[in-house]
């Protein structure tokens, strides 16, 4: 083994020269199909280049034993570089393995729903709409089965075979299973599933009080088609059926966005705005020459699912998200944005730094500054809502509408990788994709299916992060961690009061803590940057249950009052079926 240091330090820099040029090529080439979907555009050869890459600098970096290395940065990417992920299969399996990956991406992102008339809708805007905001039982159903027929169903043998070569990829790795290790060693701390454990039991009782409101009176399951999103993932598209006061401060900015004329830009020139009173950085102007900020109305097929593109050249960053004109989408926007913002501060790392400090850190930022964003009092600054009063309705129904949206998506933030995992370590064999899907939805979220499901169906599939193989608890640590960085921003800036009513806007205090932990991307253990902005290293749901305090007492009173049943005993309850 290699023990010079001064040669692997020539080693790195030859490293990162050749990454920035390789990893550049194939963003474009990844950007260039992403909003041109065409066999023309597939270039899958720069895929096939970056793992060769990968491949070559991995190997070299195994020879080295960083024992007695000196610099820890030096020792921390030679180790980031040893894992070669998908490219120690074989160059044909390699090759099957990207084809299988972009064709599983390419299904979802063009698939769509035909009525009988011929009409066919798109997930992005039709059904998303449909599901926000049709309280149609039946035009819900059309929607919710019409997707999982066109896009789940048909991706389900694909990913049966992409499951084969992931687990050899990962074998090859020395990696124990693939999801489970790798995308766990992300996150470096040797207890991270015992911790998502304890946190989610932590959670729990806030998430049965949350449960049974007055209003979703619930002693069974729901059926998932009912919550206001096409994955039930978030609820704040039937915050309109539970809101506590109807009669106090409305908390939906949509109207007002939609009358006064707001369109994409308009909305990403807020969250602009917003960072910069931090004293973060402004978007540059490649980034509003470049980005995709609304869905083509040339014909062409895209991939909508929002995403933040960092070319590796420090000076090329863009986002591409068929964004539409609703306080949902503006939320997204700064989620959007936030990832862009960390691209910016990191971008004088090396390349093998420029990540977030654990990914849950990168998917955590922009939903920090929604907080203060989505406050009544800042939406009025900003014209998008008027009558805004400060009393306990208006407070309950604020809070109502954030947990809508912050506690009921915890249970799918967590399911989604407890599936995964066991369908990667073999606890679930493809003969049970399904079954086992819809056991965690029952177990974690209480909802069932509206209609029978069986094995030729692949309801996992429908949900963008399955077939695009993103990793999925990084959002459940970001909705816990947020919550801490929200909670010491508003400290750093100041504030006074009860923490939902913070509003860090024009904070340079708060903005210098964000920023100086994005500029260490991932050159430092996530325990360390964690300390540097909340003064602790560990993650905690504590001021996630601050935030929520007052609601959760509320919630008590109404649940008691009512003698409403928390969770839901009869689980076995099945929605009638139609026809
Ligand atoms: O998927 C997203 C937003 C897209 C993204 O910004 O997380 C995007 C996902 C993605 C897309 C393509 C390839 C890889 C990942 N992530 C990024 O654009 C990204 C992430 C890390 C670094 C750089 C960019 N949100 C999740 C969870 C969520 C988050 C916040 C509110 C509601 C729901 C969802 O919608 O289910
Ligand atoms: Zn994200």
């Amino acid at each position: 083994k290699n023990t010079d240091e001064l040669d692997a330090k020539k080693f790195l820099d030859e490293y990162n020269t050749t990454a920035e040029v390789v990893w550049n090529a194939y963003t474009e080439a990844s950007w260039k199909y992403n909003t041109d979907i065409n066999e023309a555009n597939k270039q899958l050869e720069k895929n096939l280049e970056m793992s060769a890459h990968t491949l070559r600098y991995g190997q070299k970096a195994r020879q080295y034993d960083t024992t007695d290395f000196q610099d820890p940065s030096v020792k921390r990417i030679i180790k980031k570089l040893s894992d070669i992920e998908r490219a120690a299969l074989s160059p044909a399996e390699l090759e099957e393995y990207n084809t299988l990956l972009s064709n599983m991406e390419t299904k979802y992102s063009v698939a769509e729903v035909c009525r009988d008339d011929g009409t066919c809708h798109p997930l992005d805007p039709d059904l998303q709409k449909i599901m926000a905001e049709s309280r149609d039982y039946d035009e819900l159903l059309f929607a919710w089965k019409g997707w999982r027929d066109s896009a789940g169903k048909v991706l389900r043998q694909d990913y049966k075979r992409y499951v084969e070569l992931a687990n050899k990829a990962a074998t090859l790795n020395g990696m124990t299973l693939n999801g489970k290790s790798f995308w766990r060693s992300l996150y470096e701390t040797p207890t991270f599933e015992e911790d998502l454990e304890s946190l989610w039991k932590e959670l729990e009782p806030a998430l049965y009080k949350k449960y049974g409101p007055e209003y979703i009176n619930l002693k069974g399951p729901i059926p998932a088609h009912l919550l206001g999103n096409m994955w039930a993932q978030t609820w704040s598209g039937i915050m309109d059926l539970v809101m506590p006061y109807p009669d106090a401060t409305q908390v939906d900015a949509t109207p007002a966005m939609v009358a006064k004329g707001w369109n994409a830009t308009r909305m990403f020139q807020e969250s602009d705005n917003f960072f910069t009173s931090l004293g973060l950085l402004p978007m540059p102007k490649e980034f509003w020459d470049k980005s995709m900020l609304e869905k083509p109305s040339d014909g062409r097929q895209v991939v909508c699912h929002a995403s933040a593109w960092d070319f590796y050249n420090r000076k090329d960053f863009r986002i591409k998200q068929c964004t539409v004109v609703t306080m949902d989408d503006l939320i997204t926007v700064h989620h959007e944005m936030g990832h862009v913002q960390y691209f910016l501060q990191y971008k004088d790392q090396p390349v093998s730094f420029r990540d977030g400090a654990n990914p849950g850190f990168h998917e955590a930022i922009g939903d920090v500054l929604a907080l203060s964003v989505s406050t009544p009092k800042h939406l009025q600054s900003i014209g998008l809502l008027d009558k805004v009063e400060n009393n306990h309705e208006s407070d309950i129904n604020f809070l109502m509408s954030m947990a809508l949206d912050k506690i009921a998506f915890l249970p799918f933030g967590y399911l989604m990788d407890q599936w995964r995992w066991k369908v990667f370590d073999g606890r679930i064999p493809s003969t049970e994709y399904n079954k086992e899907w819809w056991n965690l939805r029952m177990k974690y979220q209480g909802l069932c299916p509206p209609v029978t499901r069986t094995e030729d169906d692949f309801d996992p599939g429908a949900k963008f992060h399955i077939p695009a193989n993103v990793p999925y608890v990084r959002y459940f640590v970001s909705f816990v961690i947020q919550f801490q960085f929200h909670k010491a921003l508003c400290d750093a800036a100041n504030h006074v009061g009860p923490l939902h009513t913070c509003d860090i806007y024009k904070s340079k205090e708060a903005g210098k803590l964000l920023g100086d932990v994005m500029k260490l991307g991932f050159s430092k253990p996530w325990p360390e940057a964690m300390t540097m902005i909340t003064g602790q290293p560990k993650m905690s749901a504590q001021p996630l249950m601050q935030y929520f305090q007052p609601l959760i007492q509320w919630l008590e009173a109404e649940n008691n009052k009512n003698n409403d049943i928390r969770g839901w005993p009869e689980y076995n309850w099945k929605p009638s079926m139609p026809g």
